[in-house]
């Protein structure tokens, strides 16, 4: 097969009656699936003009003066909730820390929440830019498509577990009390002088998660690896779409039947890039256990069980660990250049 960017698939069949259109659409997904963990959606019910609010405060986000961000930095929190600087993480073994400043958020929870008490994946309160103009906007907007990715984020599963001839509910019970992270991006251009093989706006890595939804800008600067044809492939922004991706952890539960795939930024444009990735973990205790139809007959799984909360967290502390120590030693840095698979994930 000739290396090609995932493929662009009409969702909206998943919300009608045409049923021979819907087992094309679950076919069309798990060739994807099988193949690199990528594809594209369009006809989702996500409004092009929520997409395009977003989009706009992502940029006046980013616009704000350095000292503002840093007022609501990560670094204030342990439940990944705020700002994150340019070069605070290392994807790519061997390169520069990337060029990209981030923003995350998440379900807003309480500190009197069974999560929050717990210490669950991620779960605690967000922490928003209360000085930035029109600052109850960008919370009501992050929130509301917050919401509105949760909604899309279960419909593809199902979706996916009609790939795997599994009843379109079956994961409603991973789903339930899902903990899921919005992160806002923001890849300044390289510099025209910058080295190919060291400079990263996102190093190659592949996602941790479940499923990945990720709403590009309209500057390119994705590229999927095809391990077939040892190619990087351009992912070009298509107005409205949805890149889908299968991270980590499924491809662990789907005992590596499915792909959880490199993929990377680089911001060749000269303009400024932004992308907004949706990663969605699922319910933290929820139990990772091979799923059905992924095991050859009389063959043990891979794996042994795993909760949601164990196999997703914790992962995220090595590749801002990794920036932190390129920044303290330099020799350190040697040493990871000549890591050879470019393995972490974000
Ligand atoms: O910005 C993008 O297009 C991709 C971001 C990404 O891969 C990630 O945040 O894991
Ligand atoms: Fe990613």
């Amino acid at each position: 097969m000739a290396a090609a960017a995932p493929p662009i698939l009409d969702f909206s069949v998943f919300y009608g009656t045409d049923d021979a259109a819907k087992a094309d659409l679950v076919a069309q997904v798990k060739r994807c699936c099988l193949h690199n963990g990528f594809f594209q959606i369009v006809g989702h019910r996500v409004p092009l003009s929520l997409q395009e609010k977003v989009l706009d405060w992502v940029k006046k986000f980013f616009a704000q003066p350095q000292e503002e961000k840093d007022r609501v930095h990560k670094d204030f929190n342990t439940w990944n909730r705020g700002y994150e600087r340019i070069g605070s993480q290392i994807l790519e073994p061997g390169t520069n820390p990337d060029l990209k400043e981030g923003y995350f958020i998440g379900e807003e929870i309480s500190t009197d929440h069974p999560y929050f008490v717990g210490k669950k994946l991620n779960s605690g309160p967000n922490v928003w830019p209360e000085t930035m103009l029109n600052v109850d906007d960008f919370r009501t907007t992050s929130m509301e498509y917050y919401s509105q990715m949760h909604a899309l984020a279960r419909d593809v599963l199902a979706v996916i577990a009609q790939t795997l001839d599994l009843k379109d509910d079956y994961f409603k019970e991973f789903t339930t009390g899902a903990v899921a992270t919005l992160r806002y991006l923001h890849y300044p251009p390289q510099p025209a002088d910058s080295d190919e093989k060291l400079a990263r706006g996102i190093g190659a890595h592949t996602d941790f998660g479940s499923v990945t939804l990720l709403m590009q800008g309209d500057v390119d600067g994705l590229q999927v690896y095809d391990k077939e044809h040892d190619e990087w492939l351009d992912v070009v922004p298509v107005k409205g779409a949805y890149v889908v991706n299968l991270g980590n952890m499924f491809m662990r539960w789907a005992n590596d039947r499915y792909i959880s795939n490199l993929h990377r930024v680089i911001n060749k444009s000269g303009k400024e890039r932004y992308s907004v990735p949706f990663f969605y973990s699922g319910n933290p205790d929820y139990v990772i256990d091979c799923l059905p139809n992924c095991q050859e007959e009389g063959q043990a799984p891979k794996y042994p069980p795993i909760s949601v909360m164990d196999c997703v967290g914790g992962s995220y502390k090595a590749s801002y660990g990794a920036a932190k120590l390129f920044k303290e030693q330099p020799k350190a840095k040697m040493e990871v250049v000549t890591s050879a698979q470019p393995v972490l994930a974000s």
